[in-house]
């Protein structure tokens, strides 16, 4: 039986993509990766998907926006969601304008490792409509620190004895950024005498192992729904066939 196929969505150095690489790679990841797109053409973790032999693509903000000033909000509104359609398309077609692609496989999961974008209802809806399922790393516990720099405002609030506790969460992506269910939270000890750094590197240890387990939950679920359609359909088959013999 095929393993359902993951879209990888990154941004940065991949970190989180490797971990899923070498966890694919040791059998531990119930999926196999078909894909990795980033935001970003310098992004290292492109560099590890190729490495890995994965098919990688650039879908970049920038060039949507050319012609266009940061006053042009309007504008730039417009040519965000094309940007979001057009990422739509390439994860459902493989291709921006929607043809489909010969021979390509639509993921039954994305995950977003690192994606440093916010994504629009639009894509989130038509994802859903093609029964894609869309999980987010997010270095902090549910209902704290959405957006971004989250590890630095978490050191920061422990820093200022706001908190005593960092973490790592895995969810559900919806349009509300970071506030979908939780698939996975781990927490983190955050400690007085704790650096930037020496926090960051544990937050990133934990969001390897997390990110691993989050997917499978999702890689899990996807492949006892793939039997149980089977079964189904074996079942509905079988039924068939009674009702052939009775007339
Ligand atoms: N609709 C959703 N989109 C995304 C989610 C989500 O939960 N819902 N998760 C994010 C990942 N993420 C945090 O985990 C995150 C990434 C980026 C941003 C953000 O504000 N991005 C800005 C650009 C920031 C920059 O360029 O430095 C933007 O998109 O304009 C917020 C949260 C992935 N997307
Ligand atoms: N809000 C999203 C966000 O902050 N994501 C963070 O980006 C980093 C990606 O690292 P990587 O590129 O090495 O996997 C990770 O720390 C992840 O939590």
């Amino acid at each position: 039986m095929s393993v359902p196929n993951i879209s990888v969505l990154i941004s940065g150095s991949g970190s989180n993509l490797q971990a899923l690489i070498d966890a694919e790679a040791s059998g531990v990841l119930k999926g196999h990766i078909t894909q990795v797109i980033s935001s970003l053409a310098d992004a290292y973790g492109l560099t590890r998907a190729s490495k890995a032999l994965i098919a990688t693509k650039v879908h970049a903000l920038k060039p949507y926006y050319k012609g266009t000033t940061k006053d042009d909000k309007e504008e730039r509104s417009l040519r965000r969601e094309k940007f979001n359609s057009d990422l739509a398309n390439l994860l459902i077609y493989g291709s921006v304008s929607g043809e489909l692609v010969e021979g390509y496989e639509a993921p039954e999961l994305v995950v977003c490792a690192g994606w440093m974008l916010i994504l629009s209802p639009s894509i989130l809806n038509a994802l859903k409509d093609a029964g894609i399922i869309i999980i987010n790393l997010h270095p902090a516990l549910p209902g704290a620190f959405e957006g971004t720099h989250a590890i630095d405002r978490a050191w920061q609030a422990g820093q200022d004895g706001k908190i005593k506790t960092g973490g790592v969460m895995i969810h559900y992506v919806i349009a509300e950024v970071d506030q979908g269910e939780p698939l996975v939270v781990k927490e983190i000890e955050l400690l007085k005498e704790d650096t930037l750094e020496q926090y960051e590197d544990k937050v990133h240890k934990v969001e390897h192992i997390a990110i691993v387990e989050g997917s499978n939950i999702v890689l899990r679920n996807l492949a006892k729904d793939n039997r149980k359609d089977t079964t189904d359909q074996i079942t509905e088959k079988l039924n068939n066939v009674k009702l052939e013999t009775k007339v």
